[in-house]
């Protein structure tokens, strides 16, 4: 059977999605894992289903490239934004996507070509907000946990550049405070309204950006006092704005979607 699937990304954070509408895929998890590697599959950071909904307009699922299924994804909530516009599957400018951890509302920024470049998404309340001591044995002695919807573990660090992503990443990921595991993202404040951020996601690993991450990075920012409720993060593929907003306590992400190619892959 062949399946078509589109490869898009969102600040490089990239990942392999499939109209289950159309195409029904009934082993998300194993094909993720075998979609995502890089020379033996398409290569991705992980698959999105995008799927009916009842209590939406649509709904999303995303798998990391270890097969695991995630809560929330902020990058591809932009991507499937653009996705259902372009591709027509509605022709809404705001659409209520259904994630695993509620409904996601998305407001699509419409060029003068009909294309969808830029994407807002109400990503929610950031919540479980504190300060953890990570141990003796961690190199950074205590982060910041914020769920947003997915967990993270935010550290504040003077030179993000000299993180050593692939030592600190899988240690704190597996971290046993952390018995679902959580994403990872390091951060470095620039000035009150910018941070630099690098990211280590939960059952991915390295990738260029992480939506979530973005939020939960500023949240702990702004939580900490070093940042305003305006704040752009800038990580290795691209930045996002976020505005934590005083009244309602949401945040929302804005962000460019990009399309890399359309392809066809038998299963
Ligand atoms: N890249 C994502 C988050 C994907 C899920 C995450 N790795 C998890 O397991 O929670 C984003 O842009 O938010």
């Amino acid at each position: 059977m062949k399946i078509k699937f589109t490869k898009m990304h969102g600040a490089g954070n990239d990942y392999i999605y499939v109209n289950t509408l159309q195409y029904p895929i009934e082993n998300p998890e194993k094909l993720a894992i075998c979609w995502s590697q890089w020379h033996t599959g398409i290569g991705s950071d992980g698959l999105v289903l995008i799927g009916p909904s009842n209590i939406g307009d649509f709904s999303m699922r995303i798998f990391n490239a270890d097969g695991s299924e995630a809560m929330m994804c902020g990058n591809a909530s932009r991507c499937i934004g653009k996705y259902l516009y372009e591709y027509g599957l509605t022709d809404k400018k705001d659409i209520a996507l259904e994630t695993k951890s509620g409904i996601k509302q998305l407001k699509l920024n419409v060029n003068s070509n009909n294309t969808v470049d830029e994407v807002t998404v109400d990503m929610g309340i950031p919540t479980n907000i504190h300060w953890v001591k990570l141990g003796e044995q961690s190199l950074y002695p205590q982060g910041i946990t914020v769920s947003m919807g997915n967990p993270h573990l935010v550290i504040f660090v003077d030179n993000v550049s000299s993180v050593n992503l692939f030592q600190a990443g899988p240690f704190l990921e597996n971290h046993p405070l952390f018995p679902d595991r959580t994403n990872v993202e390091f951060a470095q404040i620039l000035d009150e309204g910018h941070i630099r951020m690098r990211v280590w996601e939960r059952g991915s690993g390295i990738t260029q950006a992480c939506g979530t991450g973005a939020c939960a990075t500023a949240a702990a920012a702004i939580f900490t006092k070093q940042c305003t409720r305006n704040v752009k993060v800038k990580m290795d593929g691209g930045e996002l704005l976020m505005n934590w907003d005083v009244h309602t306590n949401h945040m929302t992400m804005k962000g460019s979607a990009t399309k890399v190619f359309d392809g066809e892959i038998e299963i």
